[in-house]
């Protein structure tokens, strides 16, 4: 963990003399919600492109990644996927929540107890002062089970819109949801993470400030963000 946390800090200088390496901003996206509501399926499908074959409850966390490109920047994305079993969660919730750019609340449409286990979620997302202007997003998955659905998306839309979030409804076993009474209203997975990836990379434009320097002097770049609230804590590679 000490190495993860590690990485995310910044290097705040370099100097004139070379050109600066590339270096990719990390997008830290928490994924929460009830054991079994399919976190791990859904950020592994976002980053390896498909459902997995088998999957055992998350311990801890566990860590995926993926480099998108938006406007020409390339972006790493990381969705740290949580345990929903409190025993498996407890020892590492601190770290879950240090330098969280976007909270992904994940439910499953045919588990009705998951869906009311979202204010508990949100709550716990509060008690670790995760700020209002922290993007959150609410996603209904197992939607290739619609038969078995047992929220509607009208009652999810109206807990969404009551905690200002957008509703995605998805599966990541088959993001075209062709078990859903013949229509195709999944949205895409790639597309959740995308949107959010999105909104981030709109609300923390990359602003370096640079001093005047002669060759040989040490520059120091800043974060817009880091001007405006001390750090937002992305991070760098
Ligand atoms: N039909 C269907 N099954 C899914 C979907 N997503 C996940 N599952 C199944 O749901 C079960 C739980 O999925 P996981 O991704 O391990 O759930 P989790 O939220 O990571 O659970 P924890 O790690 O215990 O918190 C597995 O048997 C998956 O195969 C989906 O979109 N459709
Ligand atoms: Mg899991």
């Amino acid at each position: 963990m000490a190495d993860i946390e590690n990485s995310f800090e910044f290097s705040s200088s370099l100097t004139c003399t070379s050109l600066p390496p590339p270096r990719t901003r990390i997008f830290k996206i928490i994924v929460i919600g009830d054991s079994g509501v399919g976190k791990t399926c859904l950020t592994y499908r976002f980053c390896a492109g498909k459902f997995p074959d088998k999957t055992e409850a998350t311990i801890g966390v566990d860590f995926r990644e993926k480099v998108i490109e938006i406007d020409g920047e390339k972006i790493k994305v990381q969705l740290w996927d949580t345990a929903g079993q409190e025993r498996f969660r407890k020892s590492m919730v601190q770290h879950y929540y240090r330098n969280v750019h976007a909270v992904v609340f994940v439910y499953d449409v045919t588990n009705a107890a998951s869906f009311r286990s979202l204010p508990a979620w949100i709550e716990e997302c509060r008690q670790h002062a995760l700020g209002q202007e922290v993007p959150r997003i609410l996603v209904g998955n197992k939607c290739d089970l619609r038969h078995a659905a047992q929220v509607s998306t009208d009652v999810a839309q109206q807990f969404a819109d009551a905690h200002s979030m957008p509703l995605f409804e998805t599966s990541a076993k088959n993001p075209y949801g062709n078990d859903n009474g013949g229509r195709n209203n999944s949205d895409h997975v790639e597309a959740i993470f995308m949107t959010v990836a999105h909104k981030l990379k709109s609300q923390k434009p990359l602003v370096l400030s640079q001093l005047p320097c002669r060759s040989g002097d040490t520059v120091t770049l800043r974060r817009q963000d880091e001007e405006d609230r001390g750090t937002w804590g992305c991070g760098w590679r």
